[in-house]
């Protein structure tokens, strides 16, 4: 398939890393872990349940962007939360970059946060997410799914579009 840029996005625990992986994976394109662009205080804060806000976000957004920009030729799959559409702005600057938006019932996400093992998000965090999520436009070249599908068939769904598309 022609490369492609893909965020995916959406709140903590919507399953954006596993998808955005197994996407990378069937693709054959490089896959960066937004989180791990994290600077470390950021982390921090999130560890200690403090919502992050829009000065923490901004330096991760910039690397965030630079990750896409620097594979803009090859393709590649990066999770990204992307919350708000001016975060989006950030990311697709000067590139074609499309959204991958994964939603869920917020029971159903939260239920996922309390049991994965060794994460730093506490699952309280999520109503602030919750709270700061602007559902991506028709107009943000996005393609939403339910992340209640398997991470194969959010993946399959994903490459249809895209090839319906080129
Ligand atoms: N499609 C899915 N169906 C069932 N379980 C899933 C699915 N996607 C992810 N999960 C599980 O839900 C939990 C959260 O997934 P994941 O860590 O990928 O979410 P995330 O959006 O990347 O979270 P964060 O942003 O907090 O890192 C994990 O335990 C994962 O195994
Ligand atoms: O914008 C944010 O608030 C953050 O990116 C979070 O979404 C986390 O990084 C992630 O989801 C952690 O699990």
């Amino acid at each position: 398939m022609t490369p492609h840029l893909l965020v995916v996005m959406g709140v903590s625990g919507s399953g954006k890393s596993t998808v955005a992986m197994r996407l990378a994976e069937t693709c054959g394109w490089p896959f960066q872990e937004g989180d791990s662009l994290h600077p470390p205080e950021n982390v921090e804060k999130m560890h200690n349940g403090i919502p992050l806000n829009d000065a923490d976000r901004a330096p991760w957004l910039r690397r965030c962007h630079q990750w896409l920009a620097d594979h803009a030729g090859s393709g590649g799959v990066l999770s990204c939360s992307a919350l708000k559409r001016v975060y989006r702005e950030t990311l697709r600057e000067g590139l074609d970059v499309t959204f991958v938006y994964l939603h869920a019932d917020p029971g159903l996400i939260h239920e996922r946060m309390e049991h994965r093992p060794g994460h730093f998000m506490p699952a309280t965090l999520l109503s602030s997410q919750l709270a700061t999520l602007e559902v991506p436009g028709p107009d943000e070249n996005v393609i939403s799914l339910d992340s209640t599908l398997t991470p194969d068939e959010i993946s399959a769904a994903v490459e249809r579009r895209l090839e319906a598309e080129a």
